[in-house]
Protein backbone atom coordinates (compact mmCIF):
# COMPACT_ATOMS: atom_id res chain seq x y z
CA UNK A 1 0.00 0.00 0.00
CA UNK A 2 1.46 3.52 -0.96
CA UNK A 3 2.09 5.70 1.76
CA UNK A 4 1.24 9.33 0.99
CA UNK A 5 1.45 12.84 2.88
CA UNK A 6 -0.12 15.59 1.30
CA UNK A 7 1.55 18.85 2.32
CA UNK A 8 -1.05 21.76 2.20
CA UNK A 9 -4.99 21.08 3.35
CA UNK A 10 -6.30 23.94 0.92
CA UNK A 11 -8.86 22.98 -1.35
CA UNK A 12 -6.63 20.59 -3.93
CA UNK A 13 -4.62 19.24 -1.44
CA UNK A 14 -7.48 18.04 0.61
CA UNK A 15 -9.15 16.84 -2.74
CA UNK A 16 -6.20 15.08 -4.19
CA UNK A 17 -5.64 13.34 -0.65
CA UNK A 18 -9.31 12.02 -1.14
CA UNK A 19 -8.31 10.64 -4.79
CA UNK A 20 -5.36 9.20 -3.30
CA UNK A 21 -7.32 7.64 -0.91
CA UNK A 22 -10.02 6.58 -3.29
CA UNK A 23 -7.25 4.64 -5.08
CA UNK A 24 -6.07 2.98 -1.67
CA UNK A 25 -3.06 4.61 -0.34
CA UNK A 26 -2.90 5.51 3.42
CA UNK A 27 -2.67 9.66 3.49
CA UNK A 28 -1.50 12.06 5.92
CA UNK A 29 -2.40 15.35 5.30
CA UNK A 30 -0.08 18.59 7.10
CA UNK A 31 -2.41 21.42 7.73
CA UNK A 32 -1.09 24.83 8.94
CA UNK A 33 -3.09 25.38 11.50
CA UNK A 34 -3.78 22.66 14.74
CA UNK A 35 -7.89 23.72 15.04
CA UNK A 36 -8.56 22.60 10.67
CA UNK A 37 -6.17 19.38 11.55
CA UNK A 38 -8.30 18.61 14.77
CA UNK A 39 -11.49 19.64 12.51
CA UNK A 40 -10.61 16.97 9.98
CA UNK A 41 -9.70 14.28 12.31
CA UNK A 42 -13.10 14.76 14.66
CA UNK A 43 -15.61 15.04 11.76
CA UNK A 44 -14.19 13.64 8.53
CA UNK A 45 -14.35 17.11 6.52
CA UNK A 46 -12.87 20.18 6.01
CA UNK A 47 -15.10 22.28 7.23
CA UNK A 48 -12.43 25.51 5.72
CA UNK A 49 -11.93 24.22 1.69
CA UNK A 50 -14.10 21.79 1.16
CA UNK A 51 -16.85 22.13 3.59
CA UNK A 52 -20.09 19.16 3.19
CA UNK A 53 -17.62 16.71 1.53
CA UNK A 54 -17.11 13.64 3.42
CA UNK A 55 -13.11 12.38 3.23
CA UNK A 56 -12.43 9.04 3.71
CA UNK A 57 -11.54 8.12 7.39
CA UNK A 58 -8.14 6.61 6.31
CA UNK A 59 -7.45 10.01 5.37
CA UNK A 60 -5.55 11.72 9.27
CA UNK A 61 -4.46 15.17 9.18
CA UNK A 62 -1.40 16.72 11.65
CA UNK A 63 0.49 20.09 12.22
CA UNK A 64 3.79 17.89 12.89
CA UNK A 65 5.79 17.48 9.55
CA UNK A 66 7.59 14.91 10.89
CA UNK A 67 4.64 12.81 11.94
CA UNK A 68 2.83 14.00 8.84
CA UNK A 69 5.70 12.60 6.74
CA UNK A 70 6.67 9.53 8.54
CA UNK A 71 7.41 6.48 6.53
CA UNK A 72 6.00 8.20 3.18
CA UNK A 73 6.65 6.47 -0.15
CA UNK A 74 4.94 10.01 -1.65
CA UNK A 75 5.51 13.84 -0.70
CA UNK A 76 2.86 15.65 -2.38
CA UNK A 77 3.28 19.80 -2.17
CA UNK A 78 0.03 21.41 -2.36
CA UNK A 79 0.56 25.37 -0.83
CA UNK A 80 0.75 28.45 -2.32
CA UNK A 81 3.66 28.52 -4.87
CA UNK A 82 5.15 32.06 -3.39
CA UNK A 83 5.26 30.31 -0.17
CA UNK A 84 6.85 26.91 -1.22
CA UNK A 85 10.28 27.34 -0.71
CA UNK A 86 10.22 28.88 2.74
CA UNK A 87 7.71 25.78 3.79
CA UNK A 88 9.74 22.92 1.88
CA UNK A 89 13.29 23.91 3.68
CA UNK A 90 11.69 23.70 7.01
CA UNK A 91 10.08 20.06 6.06
CA UNK A 92 12.94 19.01 4.05
CA UNK A 93 14.69 17.06 6.90
CA UNK A 94 11.99 14.71 7.79
CA UNK A 95 11.07 13.85 4.24
CA UNK A 96 12.44 10.03 4.30
CA UNK A 97 15.14 9.89 1.89
CA UNK A 98 14.03 8.06 -1.06
CA UNK A 99 10.11 9.12 -1.33
CA UNK A 100 8.75 10.54 -4.71
CA UNK A 101 8.66 14.69 -4.34
CA UNK A 102 5.17 15.31 -5.96
CA UNK A 103 3.69 19.23 -6.86
CA UNK A 104 0.35 19.83 -7.27
CA UNK A 105 1.21 23.49 -7.61
CA UNK A 106 0.53 25.73 -10.43
CA UNK A 107 2.62 28.74 -10.79
CA UNK A 108 6.25 30.58 -10.55
CA UNK A 109 8.64 31.51 -8.11
CA UNK A 110 8.37 35.04 -7.86
CA UNK A 111 12.36 36.79 -8.80
CA UNK A 112 13.79 33.74 -9.37
CA UNK A 113 11.43 32.82 -12.48
CA UNK A 114 11.73 28.82 -11.70
CA UNK A 115 9.28 26.22 -12.03
CA UNK A 116 7.90 24.69 -8.75
CA UNK A 117 10.05 21.54 -9.52
CA UNK A 118 13.34 23.50 -9.78
CA UNK A 119 12.47 24.82 -6.45
CA UNK A 120 11.36 21.45 -4.65
CA UNK A 121 15.00 20.94 -6.41
CA UNK A 122 16.73 23.82 -5.32
CA UNK A 123 15.55 23.02 -1.48
CA UNK A 124 16.00 19.04 -1.37
CA UNK A 125 18.19 18.45 -4.10
CA UNK A 126 16.15 15.25 -5.15
CA UNK A 127 16.88 15.17 -8.59
CA UNK A 128 14.91 14.48 -11.49
CA UNK A 129 14.51 10.30 -10.51
CA UNK A 130 12.36 11.81 -7.94
CA UNK A 131 10.51 14.68 -8.49
CA UNK A 132 7.41 15.26 -10.48
CA UNK A 133 4.00 17.33 -10.71
CA UNK A 134 0.42 16.26 -11.10
CA UNK A 135 -1.44 19.15 -13.50
CA UNK A 136 -4.42 18.94 -15.58
CA UNK A 137 -7.93 20.41 -15.19
CA UNK A 138 -8.69 19.29 -11.87
CA UNK A 139 -11.08 21.62 -10.35
CA UNK A 140 -10.69 20.61 -6.81
CA UNK A 141 -14.27 21.12 -6.19
CA UNK A 142 -15.75 18.43 -8.68
CA UNK A 143 -13.07 15.93 -7.29
CA UNK A 144 -14.06 16.16 -4.38
CA UNK A 145 -17.38 15.03 -5.57
CA UNK A 146 -15.94 12.42 -7.32
CA UNK A 147 -16.77 13.56 -10.65
CA UNK A 148 -14.31 12.33 -13.50
CA UNK A 149 -11.80 14.04 -14.45
CA UNK A 150 -8.25 13.22 -16.27
CA UNK A 151 -4.65 14.43 -15.49
CA UNK A 152 -0.93 14.29 -16.03
CA UNK A 153 1.42 13.08 -14.19
CA UNK A 154 4.13 14.78 -15.47
CA UNK A 155 8.12 13.52 -14.49
CA UNK A 156 11.60 12.98 -16.21
CA UNK A 157 11.76 9.58 -14.71
CA UNK A 158 9.02 7.21 -16.43
CA UNK A 159 9.53 4.80 -13.76
CA UNK A 160 8.86 7.69 -11.10
CA UNK A 161 5.43 8.74 -13.10
CA UNK A 162 4.05 5.30 -13.03
CA UNK A 163 4.67 4.48 -9.65
CA UNK A 164 2.78 8.27 -9.03
CA UNK A 165 0.12 7.06 -11.55
CA UNK A 166 -0.85 3.88 -9.99
CA UNK A 167 -1.18 5.97 -6.51
CA UNK A 168 -3.52 8.14 -8.17
CA UNK A 169 -5.37 6.32 -10.69
CA UNK A 170 -9.26 6.26 -8.75
CA UNK A 171 -12.41 5.18 -10.51
CA UNK A 172 -13.02 9.14 -10.79
CA UNK A 173 -9.34 10.10 -11.63
CA UNK A 174 -7.55 8.98 -14.79
CA UNK A 175 -3.75 10.03 -15.15
CA UNK A 176 -1.78 10.03 -17.84
CA UNK A 177 2.14 9.91 -17.68
CA UNK A 178 3.63 12.74 -19.28
CA UNK A 179 8.31 12.99 -19.42
CA UNK A 180 7.56 16.85 -20.12
CA UNK A 181 7.83 18.15 -17.19
CA UNK A 182 8.46 21.69 -18.02
CA UNK A 183 5.13 21.86 -20.77
CA UNK A 184 3.11 20.63 -18.07
CA UNK A 185 4.13 22.89 -15.01
CA UNK A 186 4.59 26.11 -17.76
CA UNK A 187 0.83 24.79 -19.02
CA UNK A 188 -0.46 24.79 -15.36
CA UNK A 189 0.64 28.12 -14.61
CA UNK A 190 0.35 30.22 -17.47
CA UNK A 191 -3.30 29.25 -17.45
CA UNK A 192 -3.96 30.87 -14.40
CA UNK A 193 -2.80 34.56 -16.09
CA UNK A 194 -4.93 33.69 -19.30
CA UNK A 195 -8.05 32.91 -17.10
CA UNK A 196 -7.53 35.78 -15.61
CA UNK A 197 -7.74 38.16 -18.88
CA UNK A 198 -11.00 35.91 -19.66
CA UNK A 199 -12.34 36.43 -16.41
CA UNK A 200 -11.64 40.47 -17.05
CA UNK A 201 -13.60 39.97 -20.79
CA UNK A 202 -16.29 38.35 -19.36
CA UNK A 203 -16.54 41.36 -16.20
CA UNK A 204 -16.43 43.81 -18.93
CA UNK A 205 -19.60 42.02 -20.31
CA UNK A 206 -18.31 40.25 -23.71
CA UNK A 207 -18.99 36.87 -24.87
CA UNK A 208 -18.16 33.83 -26.03
CA UNK A 209 -15.98 35.13 -28.86
CA UNK A 210 -13.69 37.43 -27.16
CA UNK A 211 -13.20 34.12 -24.25
CA UNK A 212 -12.50 31.53 -27.22
CA UNK A 213 -10.07 34.24 -28.86
CA UNK A 214 -7.98 35.00 -25.54
CA UNK A 215 -7.87 31.11 -24.70
CA UNK A 216 -6.89 30.25 -28.20
CA UNK A 217 -3.85 33.41 -28.23
CA UNK A 218 -3.27 32.18 -24.53
CA UNK A 219 -2.02 29.07 -25.79
CA UNK A 220 -0.35 30.44 -28.62
CA UNK A 221 1.96 32.58 -26.50
CA UNK A 222 1.99 29.89 -24.07
CA UNK A 223 3.39 27.21 -26.52
CA UNK A 224 6.02 29.72 -27.58
CA UNK A 225 6.97 29.84 -23.70
CA UNK A 226 7.68 26.73 -23.89
CA UNK A 227 9.12 26.19 -27.44
CA UNK A 228 11.75 28.79 -25.74
CA UNK A 229 12.06 26.34 -22.99
CA UNK A 230 12.39 23.30 -24.56
CA UNK A 231 8.94 21.84 -23.88
CA UNK A 232 7.53 19.41 -26.07
CA UNK A 233 5.06 21.61 -28.16
CA UNK A 234 2.43 18.34 -27.80
CA UNK A 235 2.17 18.72 -24.30
CA UNK A 236 0.22 22.13 -25.43
CA UNK A 237 -2.64 20.40 -26.75
CA UNK A 238 -3.00 18.03 -23.84
CA UNK A 239 -4.57 17.96 -20.32
CA UNK A 240 -1.85 19.78 -18.66
CA UNK A 241 -2.55 22.32 -21.47
CA UNK A 242 -5.35 23.15 -23.37
CA UNK A 243 -7.50 21.13 -21.13
CA UNK A 244 -6.52 22.94 -18.24
CA UNK A 245 -6.97 26.02 -20.27
CA UNK A 246 -10.29 25.60 -21.05
CA UNK A 247 -11.66 24.23 -17.69
CA UNK A 248 -9.75 27.36 -16.14
CA UNK A 249 -11.02 29.77 -18.02
CA UNK A 250 -14.66 28.27 -18.63
CA UNK A 251 -15.29 27.52 -14.86
CA UNK A 252 -17.19 29.66 -12.70
CA UNK A 253 -15.42 27.66 -10.06
CA UNK A 254 -12.23 28.87 -10.99
CA UNK A 255 -10.38 31.35 -8.19
CA UNK A 256 -8.25 32.38 -11.13
CA UNK A 257 -11.31 33.58 -13.78
CA UNK A 258 -13.69 34.62 -10.88
CA UNK A 259 -10.71 37.00 -9.76
CA UNK A 260 -10.22 38.42 -13.20
CA UNK A 261 -14.33 38.91 -13.31
CA UNK A 262 -14.02 40.88 -10.93
CA UNK A 263 -10.99 42.99 -11.95
CA UNK A 264 -13.30 43.52 -15.07
CA UNK A 265 -16.12 44.97 -13.18
CA UNK A 266 -13.57 47.45 -11.70
CA UNK A 267 -12.83 46.19 -8.28
CA UNK A 268 -8.74 46.53 -7.47
CA UNK A 269 -6.77 43.93 -6.00
CA UNK A 270 -6.73 44.39 -2.55
CA UNK A 271 -10.78 45.08 -2.62
CA UNK A 272 -10.64 41.50 -3.92
CA UNK A 273 -7.74 39.52 -2.05
CA UNK A 274 -9.72 40.99 0.99
CA UNK A 275 -12.70 39.04 0.34
CA UNK A 276 -10.93 35.28 -0.04
CA UNK A 277 -8.69 33.02 1.43
CA UNK A 278 -8.27 31.00 -1.33
CA UNK A 279 -5.05 31.60 -3.36
CA UNK A 280 -5.38 33.08 -7.12
CA UNK A 281 -1.88 31.95 -8.17
CA UNK A 282 -2.23 34.03 -11.65
CA UNK A 283 -2.08 37.39 -9.41
CA UNK A 284 1.31 36.79 -8.48
CA UNK A 285 2.70 34.22 -11.31
CA UNK A 286 1.66 36.89 -14.00
CA UNK A 287 4.48 39.33 -12.70
CA UNK A 288 6.87 36.04 -12.55
CA UNK A 289 5.64 34.62 -15.85
CA UNK A 290 6.55 37.98 -17.33
CA UNK A 291 10.00 37.64 -15.97
CA UNK A 292 10.27 34.33 -17.47
CA UNK A 293 9.09 35.55 -20.64
CA UNK A 294 11.53 38.58 -20.49
CA UNK A 295 14.51 36.66 -19.57
CA UNK A 296 14.30 34.10 -22.83
CA UNK A 297 13.09 37.08 -25.18
CA UNK A 298 9.66 35.80 -25.63
CA UNK A 299 6.81 37.94 -26.43
CA UNK A 300 3.21 37.61 -24.11
CA UNK A 301 1.11 39.54 -24.61
CA UNK A 302 -2.15 38.59 -22.67
CA UNK A 303 0.14 37.79 -19.55
CA UNK A 304 1.91 41.75 -20.44
CA UNK A 305 -1.55 43.12 -20.49
CA UNK A 306 -2.93 41.50 -17.21
CA UNK A 307 -0.30 42.41 -15.39
CA UNK A 308 -0.93 45.61 -16.34
CA UNK A 309 -4.09 45.39 -15.08
CA UNK A 310 -2.88 43.60 -11.68
CA UNK A 311 -0.50 46.39 -11.48
CA UNK A 312 -3.09 48.73 -11.50
CA UNK A 313 -0.85 49.97 -14.56
CA UNK A 314 -3.85 49.63 -16.96
CA UNK A 315 -7.49 49.72 -16.72
CA UNK A 316 -9.72 46.92 -18.16
CA UNK A 317 -10.96 49.16 -20.97
CA UNK A 318 -7.38 50.06 -21.66
CA UNK A 319 -6.20 46.81 -22.05
CA UNK A 320 -8.97 45.56 -24.00
CA UNK A 321 -8.06 48.92 -26.61
CA UNK A 322 -4.32 48.00 -26.22
CA UNK A 323 -4.81 44.57 -27.16
CA UNK A 324 -6.59 44.79 -29.93
CA UNK A 325 -4.93 47.59 -31.62
CA UNK A 326 -1.36 45.78 -31.65
CA UNK A 327 0.40 45.91 -35.08
CA UNK A 328 -1.72 43.00 -37.25
CA UNK A 329 0.52 39.48 -37.27
CA UNK A 330 0.03 36.12 -39.41
CA UNK A 331 -1.13 33.59 -37.08
CA UNK A 332 1.75 31.30 -36.15
CA UNK A 333 4.67 33.80 -35.64
CA UNK A 334 7.56 33.37 -33.40
CA UNK A 335 7.91 30.40 -34.02
N1 LIG B 1 -8.11 24.34 -6.07
C1 LIG B 1 -7.95 23.77 -7.25
O1 LIG B 1 -8.94 23.47 -7.92
C2 LIG B 1 -6.59 23.45 -7.76
C3 LIG B 1 -6.48 22.47 -8.75
C4 LIG B 1 -5.22 22.18 -9.27
C5 LIG B 1 -4.11 22.85 -8.79
N2 LIG B 1 -4.25 23.78 -7.81
C6 LIG B 1 -3.04 24.41 -7.32
O2 LIG B 1 -2.73 23.84 -6.05
C7 LIG B 1 -2.02 24.79 -5.26
C8 LIG B 1 -2.71 24.91 -3.91
O3 LIG B 1 -4.00 25.44 -4.18
P1 LIG B 1 -5.28 25.20 -3.30
O4 LIG B 1 -6.42 25.26 -4.23
O5 LIG B 1 -5.19 24.01 -2.45
O6 LIG B 1 -5.22 26.55 -2.46
P2 LIG B 1 -6.10 26.97 -1.23
O7 LIG B 1 -6.07 28.45 -1.19
O8 LIG B 1 -7.41 26.28 -1.26
O9 LIG B 1 -5.26 26.39 0.00
C9 LIG B 1 -3.93 26.73 0.24
C10 LIG B 1 -3.42 25.99 1.47
O10 LIG B 1 -2.10 26.46 1.75
C11 LIG B 1 -2.10 27.00 3.07
N3 LIG B 1 -1.21 28.15 3.09
C12 LIG B 1 -1.46 29.41 2.71
N4 LIG B 1 -0.37 30.17 2.90
C13 LIG B 1 0.56 29.35 3.42
C14 LIG B 1 1.88 29.53 3.85
N5 LIG B 1 2.48 30.72 3.80
N6 LIG B 1 2.55 28.46 4.33
C15 LIG B 1 1.96 27.25 4.40
N7 LIG B 1 0.72 27.02 4.01
C16 LIG B 1 0.03 28.06 3.53
C17 LIG B 1 -3.53 27.38 3.40
O11 LIG B 1 -3.72 27.37 4.80
C18 LIG B 1 -4.27 26.25 2.70
O12 LIG B 1 -4.26 25.09 3.48
C19 LIG B 1 -2.01 26.09 -6.07
O13 LIG B 1 -0.77 26.21 -6.71
C20 LIG B 1 -3.12 25.90 -7.09
O14 LIG B 1 -2.88 26.61 -8.29
C21 LIG B 1 -5.45 24.08 -7.28
O1 LIG C 1 -9.40 27.71 -9.17
P1 LIG C 1 -8.17 27.96 -10.00
O2 LIG C 1 -8.32 29.12 -10.92
O3 LIG C 1 -6.94 28.01 -9.13
O4 LIG C 1 -8.00 26.69 -10.95
C1 LIG C 1 -8.04 25.43 -10.40
C2 LIG C 1 -7.34 24.36 -11.22
O5 LIG C 1 -6.02 24.72 -11.49
C3 LIG C 1 -8.08 23.94 -12.45
O6 LIG C 1 -7.41 22.84 -13.04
Amino acid sequence: MTRATVFGAGSWGTAFALVLADAGADVTMWGRRPELCEAINDTHVNPDYLPGVELPPVIRATHDPAEAAHRADLVVLAVPSQSLRANLAEWAPVLPPSSALVSLMKGVELGTAKRMSEVIDDVTDAGPKRIAAVSGPNLAGEIAQRQPAASVVAAESEELAQQIQRACHSPHFRPYTNHDLVGAELGGAVKNVIALGVGIAVGLGFGDNARASVITRGLAETARLGAALGADAYTFSGLAGLGDLVATCMSPLSRNRSFGEKLGRGMTVAEIVAGTRQVAEGVKSCESILDLAGRHGVDMPIVEHVTGVVRGELTPAAMLGSLLSRSAKPERHGH
